[in-house]
């Protein structure tokens, strides 16, 4: 299997090297050459198999030379056993044909983790074998920072440098960066917003000397490895719902278009599902864009579900690699004209995009409400980026094909936003009970590439 990139002028990578590398060097994302389709037949026998072998076989068609068998079905192992629910990724009922897929059961509460713990155990085995060192810096909004901590502490060949807006994450987010003490991990509070660290991060990769001299690595989700590993729980959930003898529609709340991006895959391999519906927040860049074709960032929003506090959306970018017909060139020049302000996507594109996604909005008020409404009517106390999506999901559900809203995180991330809407504070769990007694330790940065890349190589380890 082959890695190219949405703008067509970086070398093709394998696995490896498109999971070690990030962003390509022509400034795209790595998406697979081709994508590989499971047969019916295939997909009904993955019902009744346990989560691990869903996910060994719906990845394994992506790995080429990478690793082998053994190798790849023993980080999937160890990936996944330090999670609260023998089943990963639960689902419960919520309504009359419209179910919650808990993906908040890993050890930092948040969907990131289904992610985030393999891609640690993937990164472990391939520097050993081939002896690197890498040093990861990553952007976050506030949960791919404390998943990717929590997945890469302590590892002697890698080092860790999360960047997130300052004053921005909640309180559990931040401290959750914050309190591990290991020395590999390093937590920078950064004047602005998430668009802000995330371009920060994307300028790192753009200069290749600063790039080749750290050994920069990215595990945000324009990394391919972070999309494939949620692509597996689109196809425990279906399965379990009837795929491939009967359609399931999904509503995910959406930022960074990653977790979303993953569900397109999965419908590419071959599971039945019928809508894919874009659920987002006040900043809703994506909604907007999804119905006129005009992508303009305006600033973003501060938000009760503060995550999907987004409105430069990495993974959009392969969507319209492909709705555009895979032409690298049309990308580029789209990104081009982002730069000075924002791009109208080409109306064949347009159309393309709309056929593959359906989208809504969710304002401040309707989230409160949704989080109220579910306690009082189903006794579910739902995050505030969860409730983004029910509150979607219920509005544009048909009712003869089941619903599957992503519950993306526990409500104990949020718990000021979710006992102001609901008056029930959520607890965490015992394993994170003196969250608040632990020490913090955080560094504020300004908004300055030069000052990032001069802490970054004096701190990272030799
Ligand atoms: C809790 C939560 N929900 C939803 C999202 C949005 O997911 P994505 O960025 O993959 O669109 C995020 C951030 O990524 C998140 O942390
Ligand atoms: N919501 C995310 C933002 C970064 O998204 P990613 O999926 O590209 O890592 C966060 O919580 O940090």
């Amino acid at each position: 299997m082959k890695y190219i990139s949405t703008r067509g002028k970086a070398p093709e990578l394998t696995f490896e090297d498109a999971m070690l590398t990030g962003l390509a060097r022509d400034g795209g994302l790595y998406v697979p050459a081709e994508i590989p389709v499971m047969s019916a037949e295939d997909i009904r026998a993955l019902g009744g198999l346990s989560y691990e072998e869903t996910a060994f076989r719906v990845m394994w068609p992506y790995l080429g030379e990478t690793f082998t068998e053994d190798e790849f079905r023993a980080c999937i192992a160890r990936a996944y056993t330090g999670f609260g629910h023998a089943a990963r990724a639960p689902m419960v009922q919520l309504e009359p044909n419209h179910f919650l897929l808990e993906l908040f059961h890993g050890p930092t509460l948040a969907f990131k983790d289904f992610a985030m713990q393999l891609i640690g155990q993937l990164f472990q085995t391939a520097l050993q074998k081939n002896g690197r060192k890498v040093t990861i810096v990553g952007a976050t909004s506030g949960d791919t920072g404390s998943a990717a901590i929590e997945a890469f502490r302590g590892l002697d060949n890698v080092d860790v440098f999360i960047l997130f807006p300052h004053g921005r994450v909640s309180e559990v987010q931040r401290r959750q960066m914050t309190t591990p003490a290991d020395k590999n991990v390093h937590a920078l509070a950064m004047d602005g917003d998430f668009d802000d660290c995330q371009a920060r991060v994307k300028d790192m990769f753009n200069h290749f000397d600063f790039r080749d001299d750290v050994g920069l690595a990215g595990v945000n989700s324009i990394n391919w490895a972070r999309v494939l590993a949620q692509v597996v729980y689109y196809f425990t959930a279906a399965v379990s719902l009837g795929a491939p003898d009967r359609k399931v529609s999904f509503t995910v709340p959406t930022g960074n278009f990653g977790d979303i991006f993953a569900g397109y895959i999965a419908r590419r391999m071959g599971l039945p599902i019928d809508k894919l519906i874009v659920a987002t927040n006040q900043n809703d860049i994506l909604h907007r864009c999804l119905s006129t074709g005009e992508y303009r960032p305006d600033g973003v929003t501060p938000s009760i579900s503060p995550s999907m506090d987004i409105q430069v959306s990495s993974n959009f970018e392969r969507a319209l690699f492909d709705a555009l017909g895979r032409d690298g060139a049309a990308v580029s020049q789209l990104m081009d004209e982002m730069k000075a302000g924002g791009f109208t996507v080409p109306q064949g594109g347009l159309q393309h995009l709309q056929e593959l996604f359906l989208s809504g909005r969710c304002s401040e008020d309707e989230t409160r409400e949704t989080i109220r409404d579910m306690l009082a009517q189903t006794g579910e106390l739902l995050c505030p980026h969860t409730a983004v999506a029910v509150k979607v999901a219920r509005e544009l559900r048909v009712a003869d094909v089941p619903m599957v809203s992503l519950a993306t995180a526990h409500p104990a991330k949020f718990p000021d936003a979710v006992e102001a809407a609901s008056g029930v504070r959520p607890g965490l769990p015992p394993r994170m009970a003196d969250l608040f007694d632990r020490e913090e330790r955080v560094t504020r940065v300004a908004n300055d590439l030069d000052q990032i890349e001069a802490l970054i190589r004096e701190r990272r380890s030799a």
